[in-house]
């Protein structure tokens, strides 16, 4: 671990290290190699199946189970306690065996998105070092790399130059602002921990801004990170996340609440003594849906793997899949998502207007020197642009010192010695930024503005190049002397947009879902580039204007920095909205990280690509609708089953403590209570492979914890009214000494009913077809209700044979039945 290095000078890592500022040599990188093994993040600590069925043991239904379990073991009611152990038992198995198929084809998926890091290698010991790309695990301690902005840390670091970096170490040290860093020869012994030390950067962080060179000093297991156990920083709850926790401490509550309940109204009214504890508890586990982690996980995790398949859609985070199919706001950066990014030089023009080849050099050696000075990795796309229309210009010049592009200034500056003892600055960035620093009277500054937008309106980049004479001095050059320029001209490039950008745009408004171009770009740029997709009326908005965080706010929010992007994501998500978002780079991190869902393409610089939570494998906008509509099925399969589960649990609960008062008898065994549980159970594992009808798919599923409850309230009502007027009408037309004033054929009857009408419920509370792995469950679980009793195990559990009549009667009742959910599910499908 960095430890005693941590106060050395450069010099002496650098030697304690045995390599020196042109880096290792291939040979002795593969040494090293050999020796210390990959530099490879430590692996999640999630993997035991013991750990894993521990885990599944803390979700609160478990807990509530287990509780109920023991208190029937208290009270020598072996049966109930052993189902019950049982009913726990197979669903933590089922929930451990669901997460670690998903756990192992996310790591899978995840390889597919894995790093790279620039390092500066030598092939022999004579030669020079060339700076290439290699996999983050060949990395060795003693590797000098190279860091730009969005690059990730690839292990632990030492800075031997830095320019105007910042970093974010939020995974570390939790602090979510960047915090500066800069390499300092022969570092005092400060007060802080190693996090606080301006020349260490650790692996887990990534470039906010600025470019560094830095030698490795700890890679693999011996990094800070893995020491942190690799723990990512605790993540805000996401909206899934919110919605099952709320409806699950909701149940808990009654669940809890029900076997005191059930003792005391017997007690009161009955007379029943303790005696009715083990039917208190077979109700309250009647009410438990057991199954739902399974059926989360299985959902999920399903949903993902065929999303990975058949889309190359990668989600890094299983809940986000949800979170996906909530989405009602997408909000989008510009460059990169709907154009190429790969702009070409189209004109250089000088202040008149004109055509002027010295604005393209200009523009150009500033591009040039910054890249060579601050030691980028790579150039960004502008600046390749100019390289590669201007043809070689450095040589001309000595460089002297730079300043790196920063998307919060938009500008670049780089310092080349001029003639007779002088320096030149060249900046270039944004018209309106460059302006800013330039000497100019007002009208004239307007009329360059105008000039830029009239470029703009064409849908042209549009950089502006400035440069300033100053004497030559040997201080460093910084931000604040981008001040007193003169203005040269106006470079612009054409960026194609992205293929099939509109098509993927009309398909996502298709799927109810507003769209909001947050773009760092001039908003005639902007503009036009959505006018040309059918984005409807554009308006367009600068970032600071009032409303951007609005829903009805422009359409395209212009000239945003970074921290804009974010505000604006983060108001929308005040406002109520489930807010993703979509961007490649490295202006677009807090934007990415505010979103209830961070995209990216695979091609987005690694730290944007980190911290999304959802990667695009393949630069196409349109498998965002494919990855929406594949979080909708899964969000809609989970709330099926909640729907479906809790009003027939409801409803059966209110049924029998209303029959268990109003009868000289308990209306079913305790452990035939449990028996209709597992066959519900069992049944409704067909959610997590069920197909939802169009209808669900069509707008952003939300799990709303009331909404919810209402529903479940009013069916399970639906439900119990049904269960009793069954009984009600069979009392009535089969009386005598073999029909319900015998206990085994009211349990039977009961049982029959109860697990008939669950079948009408699953089939029509569900919505879509009645085919499929739902439709054949249900099937199964009428049969169940029909055969169990009058066979072997319907004996062994007390139950018996029904009379003909019943299931004549039965039919009629379930009929009417039918077309109560029918009438209620419209009306409520209506409001
Ligand atoms: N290398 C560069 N040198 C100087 N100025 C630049 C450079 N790159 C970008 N700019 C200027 O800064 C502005 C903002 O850039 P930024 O990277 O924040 O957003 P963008 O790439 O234009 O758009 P988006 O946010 O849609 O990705 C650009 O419009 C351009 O004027």
């Amino acid at each position: 671990m960095v430890s005693e290095g941590e106060a050395a000078t450069s010099l002496q890592v650098l030697r304690r290290l045995d390599t020196g500022p042109r880096g290792l040599t291939e040979a002795e990188a593969a040494a090293r190699l050999a020796g210390l093994g990959e530099n490879t993040p430590p692996r999640p600590h999630t993997d035991s199946w013991p750990l894993r069925c521990a885990r599944a043991l803390r979700d609160p239904f478990t807990a509530v189970l287990l509780t109920l379990g023991l208190v029937s073991a208290l009270v020598a009611s072996w049966g109930t306690a052993v189902v019950i152990l049982a009913l726990v038992a197979v669903s933590c198995g089922l929930r451990a065996a669901g997460e670690h198929r998903a756990d192992r084809s996310l790591a899978a998926l995840r390889a597919l998105v894995a790093g790279t890091a620039t390092v500066l290698r030598r092939s022999g010991v004579d030669t020079e070092p060339r700076a290439r790309e290699i996999p983050v695990a060949e990395l060795v301690p003693g590797d000098v790399v190279r860091l730009g902005p969005g690059d990730l840390v690839p292990a632990d670091v030492r800075l031997l130059r830095a320019r105007g970096l910042t970093v974010h170490q939020a995974v570390l040290t939790g602090e979510s602002a960047p915090v500066a860093k800069a390499a300092v020869d022969v570092p005092d012994r400060s007060e802080g921990g190693p996090f606080d030390e301006p020349y260490l950067c650790f692996q887990g962080s990534g470039v906010a801004s600025g470019s560094a060179t830095a030698v490795v000093v700890e890679t693999g297991e011996r990094t800070r990170f893995a020491a942190a156990q690799g723990g990512a920083a605790p993540r805000e709850a996401s909206a899934f996340d919110r919605s099952v926790h709320g409806i699950s401490w909701v149940l808990v509550r009654f669940m809890l609440l029900t076997p005191p309940l059930v003792l005391m109204a017997n007690a009161a009214l009955r007379g029943r003594g303790l005696e009715t504890l083990p039917f208190a508890v077979a109700v309250a586990v009647g009410l438990t849906p057991e199954m739902l982690p399974v059926i989360v996980t299985t959902c999920l995790a399903r949903g993902a793997a065929l999303l990975a398949r058949a889309h190359r859609v990668v989600v890094r985070r299983l809940p986000a899949l949800h979170d996906l199919g909530a989405v009602d706001v997408l909000c989008l950066d510009k460059t990169g998502t709907l154009t190429q990014d790969r702009p070409v030089v189209e004109r250089a023009l000088g202040p008149d207007g004109d055509d002027d080849p010295e604005v393209l050099r200009w523009a150009a050696v500033g591009a040039w020197w910054t890249l060579q000075l601050a030691e980028l990795p790579a150039p960004d796309a502008l600046d390749e642009a100019l390289l590669t229309a201007a043809g070689p210009v450095g040589e001309e010049y000595d460089g002297i010192g730079a300043v790196p592009f920063a998307p919060e200034r938009r500008t670049a500056t780089a310092v080349v010695a001029g003639s007779l003892g002088t320096h030149v600055l060249v900046t270039k960035g944004a018209a309106e930024d460059v302006l800013d620093r330039c000497d100019l009277d007002p009208a004239e500054r307007e009329r360059l503005l105008a000039l830029a937008a009239r470029e703009a309106d064409a849908g042209l980049r549009v950089l502006a190049v400035a440069t300033a004479r100053v004497p030559a001095r040997t201080r460093p050059c910084t931000v604040a002397d981008e001040h007193g320029l003169a203005f040269r001209g106006l470079v612009t490039f054409r960026d194609a947009l992205a293929p099939g950008a509109a098509e993927a745009l009309r398909g996502l408004a298709g799927l109810g879902i507003t769209i909001r171009i947050l773009t760092g770009d001039h908003p005639a740029t902007a503009a036009r580039a959505c006018r040309d997709l059918g984005l409807g009326a554009v308006e367009t908005g600068v970032a600071a204007s009032e409303g951007a965080a609005r829903v009805d706010g422009p359409v395209v929010v212009a000239r945003c920095t970074p921290e804009d992007k974010a505000r604006i994501v983060a108001g929308l998500r005040a406002a109520g909205h489930t807010v993703g978002f979509l961007g490649d780079g490295v202006n677009d991190i807090p934007a990415l990280r505010a979103a209830d869902v961070g995209i990216a393409p695979r091609t987005a610089v690694d730290l944007a690509r980190e911290t999304a939570d959802v990667v695009l494998a393949e630069k196409d906008l349109g498998a965002i609708g494919h990855a929406v509509t594949a979080g909708r099925r899964s969000s809609a399969n989970i709330a099926s089953y909640l729907r479906v589960t809790l009003s027939s649990n409801l409803g059966n609960v209110i049924a029998m403590l209303s029959a268990g008062l109003l009868l000289p008898f308990l209306p079913m065994l305790p452990v035939q209570v449990l028996a209709q549980n597992l066959c519900f159970d069992a049944a409704q594992l067909a959610f997590a492979y069920d197909r939802p009808g169009p209808a669900a798919l069509r707008r952003p599923t939300v799990l709303r914890p009331r909404a919810f409850l209402r529903f479940i309230t009013g069916f399970g009502v639906l439900n119990a009214i049904a269960d009793l007027a069954t009984f009600g009408v069979l009392a009535l037309a089969l009386r005598g000494p073999d029909a319900l004033d015998d206990q085994a054929v009211f349990h039977s009857a009961w049982f029959t009913e109860n697990l008939l009408t669950q079948a009408l419920v699953m089939l029509l509370l569900r919505g879509g077809s009645r085919r499929g792995p739902v439709g054949r469950a249900a099937a199964a679980l009428a049969a169940v209700g029909l055969l169990l009793p009058p066979g072997p195990l319907g004996a062994a559990l007390g139950m018996t044979g029904l009379p003909p009549a019943y299931h004549a009667l039965l039919a009629a009742v379930l009929g009417l039945y039918a077309l109560a959910l029918r009438a209620v599910r419209a009306r409520h499908d209506r409001r």
